[in-house]
This record gives structure tokens, sequence and C-alpha cells, in this order.
């Protein structure tokens, strides 16, 4: 089998929905929704390797320290597993009282009576029930007409209703999903929906929950809003309802969808951290509430140290999250390519730490959800002067000027390209210190004497050639001018720049000078020492010995 030339043969396109008046476009999120994780459950069934007690209390405390207050922690009634893990939370005071545990059931009288036996002692909790009212759900799964499915649902409302009333010392909150919301015709989905509400009665101070399910996502995010707006219009007791939304990434636009959803008009958002969830997961909460923090709305959960969220949920689930996932990816705050590092280099030395945050390629500062700027510029065949300049500085307090930025790119372009690899900020100092620092041939320092009368500098100065000791003597303006009239060649000093690496007693000079031999392009060189003069001394040789070195490689 291979692709079809005519797919419309085997697949149906989305039918609009009639909304021509639709008011979600022009709105903006300005609310946040009450979250649900639905990790413990959604999550959890759609795992290789399910997750044991242990794994689910980890995670769930987890998603308390993070601060979600709505958690789906089981389907009770699918295992002892299950059914034994809410008793543990229960009866272990694992939950603390500004959260609310959610369970789930399908509509089956013994599945909701094992359910509610899970939730004994619970102070409150929301029993979630559901079943699909989509047209092939009818037929393939149910083999039932509209009302068979109507009936599946008030049934089970009324069973819930019964069973709540018998367990008084619980606060319950009562959820109905129309499972496959998204492929079933908007009328018959209020149409289930309202029968549930006559059977549960809510009121604006005693809600319920409606939970609106894009269970396999199938059409663009702006028909959901469509179908989230629509539903909220027609939905009878709209003020008793939280409208719910719950999302799954078949198409890649469940966060799309999510933040259309809540345009709409929904309330509540269920998902999974990360994206977790059946096929291509459910919706990613982490990258919802960032989405919101970046627009200058704070969520209401705590991603400061996203990493160490991160690190429990991938041995939970034991799925790696990807590289590339939005906000907490390992490569998502970096930056390989030239024009990029050179505007986020730019970027980071004009941020004002109070201000608006604009430093370019990255959304969001890094520092804000626990990650270092050590990953936020790394330095490859793609990378320019900006990326090596940065990591320079940040990892070794060494500011190369610009044209020196510019030739030591090169250098480490020959080296990247060379390698094929990435370079390390290791590995970047190694090259400026061989290709500068150690450039000591045939010109060595070994020790200069300085004299200073009256503006005049005077230099004695030896250097080791060869194996062999040669002394210079030369007088100038200051220091430089009498080292550079010492010299057996003549040269022609085109730049100098100095500045201190680190501070107070363990402060050293780094000093950097560009020279021309005659004829030759102009080179550079650099020299770090405690002292300032010597630092000089050895610029000025390390530039002279790479220009003669450069020299004899042209005439070679
Ligand atoms: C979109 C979602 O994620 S929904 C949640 C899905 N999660 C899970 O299913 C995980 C946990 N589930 C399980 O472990 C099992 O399904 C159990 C233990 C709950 C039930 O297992 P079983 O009794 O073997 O039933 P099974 O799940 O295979 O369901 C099949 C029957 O239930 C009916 N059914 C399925 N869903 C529902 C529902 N929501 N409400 C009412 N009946 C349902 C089917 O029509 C079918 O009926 P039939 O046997 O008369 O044809
Ligand atoms: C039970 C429902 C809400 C569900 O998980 C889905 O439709 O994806």
């Amino acid at each position: 089998m291979t692709m079809l030339t005519d797919p419309s043969s085997k697949y149906r396109a989305f039918q609009p929905v009639d909304i021509p008046d639709r008011t979600w476009p022009s709105k903006t999120i300005t609310e946040v929704p009450v979250w649900c994780s639905s990790d413990l459950r959604d999550g959890n069934q759609s795992l290789i390797e399910p997750m044991d007690p242990a794994k689910k209390l980890r995670f769930f405390q987890t998603l308390v320290k993070v601060g979600v207050k709505q958690i789906e922690v089981a389907f009770p009634s699918a295992s002892q597993t299950d059914f034994d893990f809410v008793r543990t939370l229960i009866e272990d005071g694992h939950i603390p009282d500004d959260v609310t545990i959610q369970v789930l059931t399908q509509a089956r009288d013994d599945l909701i009576t094992r359910t509610f036996e899970s939730l004994r002692g619970a102070k409150r909790a929301i029993v979630h029930v559901y079943n699909a009212t989509a047209p092939s759900f009818r037929r393939i799964v149910f083999n039932q007409d509209k009302a068979g499915v109507v009936a599946i649902a008030v049934n089970a409302a009324k069973r819930i209703r019964e069973l709540a009333a018998q367990q008084p010392e619980t606060e319950w909150i009562f959820q109905y999903s129309p499972e496959i919301f998204t492929s079933t015709e908007l009328e018959f989905a209020v149409e289930v929906c309202d029968a549930v509400l006559g059977v549960w009665q809510p009121t604006p101070e005693h809600k319920v929950i409606l939970n609106l399910p894009a269970t396999v996502e199938v059409a663009t995010p702006n028909i959901y809003a469509d179908q989230i707006e629509w539903f909220c219009r027609h939905i009878s007791r709209r003020d008793s309802v939280l409208i719910s939304l719950h999302t799954h990434n078949d198409r890649g636009t469940g966060v799309a969808a999510t933040e259309l959803g809540l345009l709409a008009g929904a309330d509540r958002v269920e998902g999974c951290l990360f994206g977790n969830g059946e096929r291509t997961g459910n919706v990613d909460l982490v990258t919802l509430a960032l989405n919101m923090y970046t627009q200058g709305l704070h969520p209401g959960l705590d991603f400061s140290d996203i990493d160490a969220v991160r690190k429990v949920v991938e041995e939970c689930n034991q799925l790696p999250v990807h590289p590339r996932h939005p906000y907490v990816g390992d490569l998502v705050h970096t930056a390989f390519s030239g024009s990029h590092q050179d505007a986020i280099r730019k970027g980071f030395v004009q941020q004002d730490p109070n201000g608006i945050w604009e430093v370019p390629y990255l959304p969001i500062d890094p520092a804000d959800i626990g990650r270092s700027y050590e990953a936020v510029i790394r330095v490859n065949s793609q990378s320019g002067k900006g990326g090596i300049t940065y990591l320079l500085e940040q990892e070794y307090g060494i500011s190369l000027p610009r044209r020196l930025q510019i030739e030591f790119s090169q250098v480490v372009q020959g080296e990247t390209d060379r390698l094929g690899l990435e370079m390390t900020a290791l590995q970047i100092h190694e090259l400026l210190d061989r290709e500068y620092l150690q450039a000591t041939t045939p010109y060595a320092l070994i020790r200069h004497r300085l004299q200073e009368e009256n503006g005049t500098s005077a230099v004695d100065i030896e250097v080791l050639s060869h194996g062999e000791t040669l002394h210079w003597r030369g007088i100038g303006k200051g220091p430089l001018e009498a080292l550079v009239a010492a010299l057996p060649v003549q040269v022609e000093v085109m730049d100098y720049h100095e500045h201190a690496i680190g501070s107070g007693t363990n402060a050293k000079a780094a000093a950097y000078i560009e020279l021309r031999l005659d004829g030759q392009r102009p080179l550079h060189g650099i020299g770090i020492d405690e002292n300032l003069t010597t630092a000089s001394f050895r610029a000025l040789l390390s530039a002279l010995n790479r220009a003669l070195r450069s020299a004899d490689e042209q005439a070679a």
C-alpha cells in the first residue's frame, strides 16, 4: 500500500461549524483556567509500563508541589493497583486540603459502584464518568441509537447521584465527558449533556464539570474553538457548569486547540505534563502554562525548577522528553547558528535586569525556569563570532576586541569543519591558548626590566629564541613603544586593548595587540598576566610570532 492519489476517497474532511458571529477570534487569554492533571490516569494508561504505586505517589507529590489543585489520580475500577492507590492517598493522608482528587469510570453500574468504594473517606472528590457519543461509536462500539446512548449517560448519572448520597462525608463534584466530543454532532452533544445536568441539577454554588474532549484530534484548532463556543451558547444552566477542555495532539495542535478553546469560553483544562498521553499525547500543561507566563499572565503553576519536574516525569513515565520540547527540551534555549548567537549576545548585554524581557530568539528568560545560561550558546560549524565571544566572556572572562573576534572565529571555524563536531567552551579556550597564548616561537619572553623617567620608558628584555637567550633594549614614550623599538624587526601596532579578568587579589590583566609586519596582513596577539605591562609584552610577542609564522608560510 502507498499513499492514495485521491485521499478524499478514504478520508472525510471536517465540516465547519455554522457560527458566523463567533467571538473567540477577537479575544485574548486574560484568566488562568482551573488546571487538572490527568497524568496518573490518561497519561498512565498510555504507558508501555504503567506506574507502580511508588512512582504514582512520587508523581502525585510533584504535581502538588507544582501547584496543580485537581488531579485525576486513577481509574479505580480498572485494576487493584489503581484502586489501592486511591485508598493509599486517602488513608495515608497524602491529599492536601486544597487539592481535589478525581477518578474516572465508564458509565457502567458495577464500575461506578467500585469507584465509589475506592473513594470512601475522601474529604472531597471529583467523580468523572464518560461514554462515547459520536456516530461511529454509537454504531461500532455500543450498537445503540441516540436514545440508547443518552440512556447510558443518564443511568450512570443517576447511579452516581445515588451513591454520592450514601457517602455524605465526602464533598462530591460530578464530571461528565461525552467522549469523542469533537466528532459528535453538536446538537446531540448538548442533548446528552443537558440530560445529565437534568439528573445532577447543578447550581451556580454547586457546579458540575462538563468536559469536552478532543479524544482524537480531527480538525484544525479553530474548529475546536467554534465547537466550544457553540456548546457554551447552547448548553442549559451555563452558570452552573464548568466547561473543561481535554485535548489530544493527533494533528500536533493540542496546545493551539486548547488555547483557542479557552478564548471560546472554557473554564478548565485537563492535560499531562510535557504532553504524555494516548498516541501523540494529551495536551502539554507545561507549555500551556508557560505560554501564559510569557504573555505576562502567571499561570498559578510553578516551574521554577523545570528540570527537576522533568526528571520525575521521565523516571515515572519511563519516556524521555524530546530535546526540542517547548520550554524544557535540552536544546530549546540553545543557539548554534551564528546570527542567532550574535543577536542573543547583544541582547544579554542590553537587557535591563528589571525591564521587559527582550533577548532575541529567547521567548523566556531561561533563569525563570531554573535553567542556567550555559547551554544558551553552543558552537559548531554553523556558528559565528558572537557565540565564541559569548562563551569566552561567560566562562573565562575574556572579552576579545571586535577584529580579534573575527580573526579567531575563522580559527574556530577551521577546527569545527575539521572535527565535524560541536566545540565546548573548554575546547575553544584551549584553541585560543594554543593559537595565541602559546605563540612563543621564535620569541618567548623570559624577563624584562622597565625604567620610566619624565614620560620616557626604557626597557631591557630577555627572550628565548631557538634555545638562545637574546637581550634587547629599547626606548619609547611608553612601555609598549619602548618594546616596539627594541624588536629586531619593524612592526606597526594597529590596535591595543586591555581589561581585567576577575577582581581583587586574584585579578589578572588581559592585553590584545593587533600588529602588522611590513607588507603583511595585520594579526593579533594575546597576553595574560598578573602584571599589565607583562601582559602587554606577551601580547606583542604573541602577535609578532604569529605574524612571522604567517610570513614564513606565505613565503614557503
Ligand atoms: C478516551 C479514554 O481514554 S477513555 C478511558 C480509557 N481507559 C481505560 O479503558 C483504562 C481502564 N480500563 C480498563 O481496564 C477496562 O476497560 C475496564 C476494566 C474498566 C473494563 O473492562 P471490560 O469490562 O473488559 O470492558 P471493556 O473496557 O473492554 O469495554 C467493553 C464494554 O464496555 C462498553 N463500554 C466501553 N466504554 C464504555 C463507557 N464509557 N460507558 C459504558 N460502557 C462502555 C463497551 O460498549 C463494551 O460493551 P460490550 O461488552 O457490551 O460490547
Ligand atoms: C475520558 C475522556 C475525557 C478521555 O480521556 C478522552 O476523551 O480523551
